[in-house]
């Protein structure tokens, strides 16, 4: 199985239309974690073996640096999905992203078909069938033995099927995007939240971006590159959470608390588990290359 990687960044993630040349040419340097080449809904069913050929020839001249990219493939139940999951395979993608996945038997299904792909080729999941949000656990549960690695809230699909007319609080999806964090989470695995369609609007985007981190997503999915700096800050750790951070491990650290299990830092009840939690916050700063990677985090570069 592919090596965890929970600990990298993955704030954005960019969906790019794989029959658009122009937002391919961009896959190199906009500064997204994850770039997602779309062979699935944003490509016209005409044009789905040439976005593909334009997907892999991307892909085989490499050049994204830190970038995770992965490819949507069309599902295995249309005229292109075989074809698709068979380009990837070989392609040095990091990961394959497969659509409208209802329950555990679909993922299996996506498993064995890639049998012959390289050990690292990670499974990402859509999870935007009404099926697939009642089947979050036995999902999440494949991670321990397939390539399950991540999964992205759909909530477009998820709308459709359901026949909501969801407002921008989002309320009607919040059961389910708190579920599909808690069971990412249950099952050691990456949860992006879902894309939001105004994107000339980038004051909604940012509320709900910052929405998506409080429920506790790694990122959010993109569908314009006018959204990744305000998705990659929502994302990141602010300055007063790492100073909140630091100050616990500061204060954790001084003789007269060794021992103890619960303090008081800044007038709020602490325990044990805010230290941990402290540190992971602080680890992963590091990854996002706000921190220096000394032992003694220095916050000046965040400042
Ligand atoms: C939404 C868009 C169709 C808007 O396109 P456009 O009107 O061309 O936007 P701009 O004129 O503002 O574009 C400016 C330049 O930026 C490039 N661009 C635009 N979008 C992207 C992108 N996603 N990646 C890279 N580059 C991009 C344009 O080409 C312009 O370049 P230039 O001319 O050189 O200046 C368009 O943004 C778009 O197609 N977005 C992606 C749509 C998509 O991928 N949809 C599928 C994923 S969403 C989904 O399926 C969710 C889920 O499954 C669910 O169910 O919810
Ligand atoms: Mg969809």
């Amino acid at each position: 199985m592919p090596a965890l990687s929970l600990d990298r960044p993955r704030r954005s993630a960019l969906y790019m239309p794989a029959s658009n040349p122009k937002a391919l040419a961009k896959a190199r340097s906009l500064p997204a974690d994850i770039i997602i080449l779309d062979l699935e809904d944003a490509v016209a069913p005409d044009k789905k073996d040439e976005a593909r050929d334009a997907a892999m020839a991307l892909l085989y001249s490499g050049g994204f640096g830190d970038r995770e990219v992965a490819v949507r493939v069309n599902g295995l139940d249309t005229p292109w999905g075989a074809a698709d999951l068979e380009a990837v395979a070989l392609s040095g993608a990091d990961a394959v992203l497969v659509p409208k996945v209802n329950g555990p038997q679909d993922v299996l299904r996506y498993h064995e078909a890639l049998s012959h792909a390289p050990g690292d080729l990670q499974l990402w999941a859509m999870i935007e069938t009404c099926a697939s949000v009642l089947h979050l656990d036995a999902i999440g549960a494949l991670s321990k033995s397939t390539r399950l690695a991540l999964w992205v809230l759909g909530l477009n699909d998820l709308a459709k099927e359901m026949r909501a007319k969801p407002d921008a609080s989002r309320s009607i999806f919040h059961p389910f995007m708190a579920m599909a964090v808690a069971a990412a989470r249950a099952h050691h695995i990456s949860v992006l939240d879902a894309v939001c369609n105004e994107f000339r609007h980038i004051d909604a985007f940012t509320t709900e971006a910052m929405q998506g981190a409080a429920f506790g997503f790694d990122g959010k999915s993109l569908i314009h590159p006018d959204q990744i700096a305000p998705c990659n800050a929502a994302f990141s750790p602010s300055a007063e959470e790492l100073a909140q951070a630091q100050a616990i491990i500061e204060a954790f650290a001084l003789p007269e608390n060794q021992d103890k299990g619960v303090i008081q830092v800044g007038g709020q009840m602490v325990e044990l588990l805010h230290q941990t939690q402290a540190q992971a916050l602080l680890k992963r700063a590091k990854r996002m290359g706000l921190l220096s990677g000394s032992d003694e985090p220095s916050l000046m570069s965040f400042s």
